[in-house]
């Protein structure tokens, strides 16, 4: 990218230099002809008005296919440095689910994933190359001036880099502070946006929407109040590079008064050093607003890296050796708390489930047995102990790995927006039409979809609306089913049912998964009869219902 990206600033630099050509140009046109007119018909004759007024119009085209392809270039180098952010942040957060993300709020990180991405991104177009841009063209422009009047160089060098370095430094502190106080402010908002455009049944039926929509008021009062105080700033910081503009113009003008009087500078040659100084305070104008732009970026990459920063878990931590037959659970003296609560789930708990079992987890409510499901697959970090999934300690694992080998039908799943289809070829993307009428007729859904008009392309959703919460976890079993894994973990697969449904997906389950591993974590005792055997969850510990853990 970066030959492209130093293109745009090649061609913003053409283009800002194309413009005051332009302007500097015109103004020695305009004035040597009025001067020429002024002095008589000879004079006017003798006034050559055919090259510059070709430099001027080369300039003019010059100056409007720099900015067409500065545009083109710039914003194209945007999108893609957009991509590679966006890539850069999705493949650092994705292993870090759920965990390491636990302290984040999902409107939160979406916006950092989308908000500050494009601003780290737009570092480039609004910070680098005004940035660049003014600092070369400056350059330029001083040395152009030099070429007629040294003392007006000396005075337009000290009034650039007073508007262009002062100003900038002078605002940034309180730029930097407004910046920050908005972006908390805007965070905020929007994450609790998104949580109540998730939840808006729960705040209507609590009947707290109106207050819900008051608090947002305020909120959003307190965000415009921040943005019209850096709207403020920049517009001083602009208003005091013109008033410095204007004043290196007129000092200009004075010293290019003296020097015509001496004989060094031509009449014509006055208004052109005193436009040219307009126009050079052009590249510097945008300054303000670019240090804004610098302080939104820096701030934007520091929570992008802190979303993004590694926090021990979810993250392989040596060399990966595979799980290997058989597969094995052995769950050895493990202690384990949630960081946020750090309360006791499991402490110095063990058990032993050996592959092809069908273990029945049961316990009180809040005991810790879904709470395996995130050990298993490395979601959390045990504190103490060790759990190793077919002969290999699942902490050197991910969870992708870990899911080539045991599926699960979570408590808390997701239906996902889209069709039955759609959410069924998730788990198994080259799941035959076969396959999938044999996972239908196991967890009984058969007879549902086919008093469907449109079966399985029927649309169920955003989170599974559509289904009844029996139909959207039995959908969810059947996910885990088609994906044919050694192991099956189903997290009360049977809430919901009525009971000779229950009873059915039950027997059907144990016909077509006989050889397979199952643990079911389940309050229903309907379900206990179709395990091998029982382990209750309770105190932190697995206790054995009738036999060793
Ligand atoms: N992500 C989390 N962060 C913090 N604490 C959690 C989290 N998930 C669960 N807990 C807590 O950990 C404990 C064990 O929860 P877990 O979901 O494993 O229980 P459970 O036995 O599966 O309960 P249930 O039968 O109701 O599904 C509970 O006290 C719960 O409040």
């Amino acid at each position: 990218m970066r030959w492209r990206l130093a293109g745009g600033v090649v061609l913003a630099c053409l283009a800002a230099l194309s413009s005051f050509g332009l302007l500097v140009l015109s103004g020695w046109l305009l004035a040597g002809a009025a001067v020429a007119g002024l002095a008589g018909q000879s004079a006017a004759r003798a006034f050559n008005i055919i090259l510059p007024a070709t430099g001027v119009r080369f300039f003019a085209m010059t100056r409007i296919l720099g900015r067409y392809l500065e545009r083109v270039v710039a914003h194209d180098g945007v999108l893609r440095l957009t991509g590679y952010w966006r890539t850069w942040v999705y493949a650092r957060l994705a292993p870090l689910a759920p965990a390491g993300l636990i302290d984040l709020q999902g409107g939160d990180l979406l916006g950092r994933f989308v908000s500050d991405t494009d601003k780290a991104a737009a570092y480039y177009t609004d910070v680098a190359l005004p940035f660049a841009r003014a600092l070369v063209c400056s350059v330029v422009f001083v040395g152009v001036y030099a070429c007629f009047l040294p003392s007006a160089a000396l005075v337009l060098a000290v009034g650039l880099v007073l508007s262009g370095v002062l100003v900038p430094l002078l605002f940034g502190g309180a730029i930097n502070r407004c910046v920050c106080k908005n972006a908390q402010k805007q965070s905020h908002i929007r994450s609790d946006l998104a949580e109540t455009l998730q939840n808006i049944g729960e705040y209507l039926i609590l009947d707290a929407a109106q207050g819900r929509a008051e608090q947002w008021q305020a909120q959003q009062q307190a965000v415009d109040h921040g943005r019209w105080k850096l709207d403020a700033l920049e517009g001083s910081a602009r208003g005091l590079i013109t008033i410095m503009a204007f004043g290196t113009a007129l000092v200009v003008l004075m010293l290019a008064a003296q020097a015509y009087k001496a004989g060094y500078l031509s009449s014509a040659e006055i208004p052109m050093l005193v436009l040219g100084v307009l126009a050079a305070f052009d590249v510097i104008i945008p300054l303000p607003l670019a240090r804004q732009a610098a302080a939104e970026a820096r701030l934007s990459v520091t929570r992008l890296e802190q979303a993004c920063a590694p926090h021990g878990v979810g993250q392989s931590v040596k060399p990966r050796s595979l799980p290997h037959a058989p597969y094995d659970l052995v769950v050895r003296n493990v202690s384990f708390a949630y960081p946020l609560t750090m309360t006791p789930v499991l402490e110095n708990a063990s058990l032993t489930i050996r592959q092809g079992e069908h273990v029945g987890l049961i316990g009180p409510s809040g005991a810790g047995k879904s709470s395996l499901i995130n050990l298993l697959f490395g979601f959390y970090a045990p504190l103490g102990g060790s759990i190793t999934f077919g002969g290999v300690d699942v902490h050197t694992l991910g969870a992708e790995d870990m899911a080539d080998f045991v599926s699960v039908a979570a408590q808390d799943f997701h239906i996902f927006a889209g069709t039955l289809r759609d959410n069924l070829l998730l788990a198994a993307p080259s799941a035959t039409d076969a396959k999938l009428a044999e996972v239908l007729e196991i967890t009984q859904l058969t007879h549902f979809v086919a008093s469907l008009p449109e079966g399985l392309q029927t649309w169920v959703g955003n989170d599974g609306l559509r289904l009844s919460g029996g139909q959207a976890r039995r959908l969810a079993v059947a996910q885990a089913l088609l994906r044919q894994t050694p192991w099956l973990i189903l997290d009360e697969p049977t809430e919901g049912l009525d009971a000779p449904t229950e009873q059915a997906l039950m027997a059907a389950l144990m016909r077509h998964a006989n050889n397979t591993t199952i643990v079911c974590m389940t309050h229903r005792a309907a379900v206990l009869p179709f395990m091998h055997r029982i382990v209750r969850v309770e105190d932190a510990c697995f206790h054995p219902e009738g036999g060793a853990a």
